[in-house]
């Protein structure tokens, strides 16, 4: 598994990690969600031994990446499927790769056979590859080590939902053989159908974590009525939190149920009623990524 305590990372005066702490268990695949520039490569690059931390650990089963005599057998890594070399096979790409890990070649088929590459795929130069298939190569890469843990940084960038189905049950598949994933994204929408944990990052701090379930529940309810003002009157001279929701509406710190008995004392016309589905993961999820839009530092 990944450990990572009081992590930080400073780039000058910009600090690009903030005593970020999270663990990445076996059997599940986590999630590391944020905007662009929130600070996720800068983490996997730090657990990956490329990057030196500022203070704080991250270690690998225990130990940190250039501790282990073979870290390749431990943690398989994909930081940029587009970093392949154009002008060789894919399946030359990976015997190189397992030579330079010191592994047997033989580690090469079991590679390609578990990201569905065919023969014929493996044997054509890297630069006809679409997208997808360069992710896959990545990945194949990434387990020919036959490794305990897996660290993908954006893997499903540019995959169409067909592909990120297949990576869900490719990673499902090897979370439920015992091993521990971590996978970076910067859309929801993809998070929400790989990941089993999530940890959401923004501006280089941890601002949620925990399972999806728990994250994308939710408790609260969002509601569209007749008179959006005089509901949320009555709701907030309930005692009840009331904010505005993204596009209309209001959205009511309590369970639809509650609200929508108010709106009937109230005798406001509802429009639709439903509970939170996770609304408070996706706000504050938008709002991190227009405050980071913002604080992007100078020339980054
Ligand atoms: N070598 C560097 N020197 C200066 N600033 C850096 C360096 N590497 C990263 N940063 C800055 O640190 C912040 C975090 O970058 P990082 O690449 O970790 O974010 P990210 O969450 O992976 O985003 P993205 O999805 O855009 O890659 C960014 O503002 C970036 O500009």
């Amino acid at each position: 598994m990944i450990e990572v305590k009081n992590l930080s990372k400073r780039y000058g005066d910009f600090v690009a990690v903030d005593d970020v702490s999270f663990t990445c268990k076996p059997g599940r695949v986590t999630g590391f969600l944020g905007p662009n520039g929130a600070g996720k490569s800068t983490t996997m690059r730090i657990i990956a031994g490329l990057t030196p931390a500022g203070s704080g650990s991250a270690t690998i089963n225990g130990a940190s990446y250039h501790d282990i005599p073979n870290p390749s057998t431990h943690i398989g890594v994909l930081l940029d499927a587009s970093a392949q070399h154009a002008g060789r096979t894919g399946a030359e790409t990976l015997r190189l790769s397992a030579m330079t890990m010191g592994l047997p070649t033989s580690r090469v088929d079991d590679a390609l056979a578990m990201v569905s590459l065919t023969p014929e795929e493996s044997g054509r130069r890297v630069r006809n590859y679409s997208l997808g298939m360069r992710q896959r190569l990545g990945i194949a890469n990434a387990l020919l080590g036959n490794p305990s843990v897996l660290m993908l940084d954006e893997p499903a960038n540019g995959l169409d939902p067909a592909g990120i189905h297949w990576m869900r049950t490719l990673l499902r598949g090897y979370a439920d053989r015992g091993g521990a994933v971590l996978l970076s994204s910067h859309l929801l929408s993809e998070i929400e159908i790989i990941a089993d944990d999530l940890i959401v990052i923004g501006n280089g701090r941890i601002v949620a974590e925990g399972t999806k379930e728990e994250l994308l529940a939710g408790t609260g309810a969002l509601v569209r009525s007749a008179d959006d003002n005089r509901l949320a009157h009555a709701v907030a001279a309930a005692g009840i939190a009331v904010h505005p929701a993204d596009g209309g509406g209001i959205r009511a710190e309590a369970t639809p149920e509650v609200i929508g008995r108010i709106a009937l004392d109230a005798q406001v016309a509802l429009t639709e009623l439903r509970g939170g589905d996770g609304a408070r993961l996706e706000e504050m999820f938008l709002q991190l990524t227009e405050q980071n839009q913002r604080e992007q530092p100078q020339g980054a």
